[in-house]
């Protein structure tokens, strides 16, 4: 993995309508890692994403490692809301991610069509190729909008809450297909996520958003400090590791978390397990 940055943000602003609701995100990006953008709705993780993207106007930089502005072959979004346009078949928006690549009024080629057609292979899409975009499942849609984004082949990858229609075996065979790619083929990944949990577990850095501001950058271990995003949650919230993955919870509710468990452990059991973590046993007491 390099340490060179892929990506350079350098006091990035942004104001929509005269409202600041982004200010002065200065971030790295280390070409080969994946950097996952954490913070409450409203935050600013999108806006940010789409500054990265050059689709909203910002004040500050945006450069690549060698110091020019990003074009559409570097950087591939997946917004978190795409637009699907009625009577377009999945392999005819997948294709759509290989526009970048053409000339002024060139179509696709052979190698394009095989490009679109194993990245919906490997998501598990190959038969959905034929069908209208509109008659998806949201899960399946959100399926076809990643596959868009990988058939793209930016070394650049900004996904904006990918897996949120998914069930988990798709989430994480989604999310594993994009690890693997980050591995192999060397992609730098910024995406953003609700699920702390999961964002921890994919991430080598976080990037904590609160009101458009930088709140924390680092590792997993470092950002997810349980003082500092309950203070920003706005609710306490409890960081465990468990198998040797950082899993972020909500506190438990009074006199909810102590009651006896249907396989008999009981409340006594209970406050063993919970031993490491004393103010458990004052909430419920
Ligand atoms: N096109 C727009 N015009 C005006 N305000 C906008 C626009 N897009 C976003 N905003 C505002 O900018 C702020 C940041 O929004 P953004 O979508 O970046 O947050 P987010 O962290 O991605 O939120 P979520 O987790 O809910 O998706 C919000 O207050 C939002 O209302």
């Amino acid at each position: 993995m390099s340490s060179s940055p892929a990506l350079r943000l350098h006091d990035v602003g942004v104001a929509y309508d005269g409202r600041q609701v982004l200010r002065d995100v200065t971030l790295d990006l280390p070409a080969g890692e994946w950097l996952g953008l954490i913070g409450p709705n409203g935050s600013g993780k999108s806006t940010l994403l789409r500054s990265m993207a050059g689709l909203v106007r910002h004040s500050g930089t945006v450069e690549l490692q060698d110091g020019r502005r990003p074009q559409a072959t570097d950087l591939s979004l997946m917004p978190q809301t795409p637009e699907l346009p009625p009577g377009m078949t999945v392999i005819e928006y997948v294709l759509l991610g290989r526009t970048a690549h053409l000339g002024w009024l060139q179509s696709e080629s052979r190698s394009d069509r095989q490009i679109a057609t194993s990245v919906l292979r490997r998501l598990g899409m190959a038969s959905f190729a034929e069908r209208t975009v509109l008659r998806l499942s949201g899960g399946e849609a959100q399926r076809v909008v990643i596959a868009r984004a990988l058939a793209q082949q930016a070394p650049v990858l900004l996904l904006d809450e990918p897996t949120s229609a998914l069930d988990l075996g798709h989430q994480v065979e989604v999310l594993e297909l994009v690890d693997e790619l980050r591995r192999e083929d060397g992609l730098t990944v910024v995406a953003a996520m609700h699920d702390l949990s999961v964002a921890a577990r994919y991430s080598h850095r976080l990037a904590l958003l609160d009101h458009g501001a930088l709140m924390a950058q680092g590792t997993p271990q470092e950002v997810l400090e349980p003082g500092l995003l309950s203070s920003i949650y706005g609710h306490p919230l409890r960081v465990h590791t468990l198998d040797g993955h950082l899993v972020v919870l909500p506190a438990p509710r009074r006199g909810g978390a102590g009651r006896p468990r249907p396989d008999g452990g009981g409340a006594h059991a209970w406050r063993q397990e919970s031993d490491t973590h004393r103010s458990d046993l004052l909430w419920t007491r």
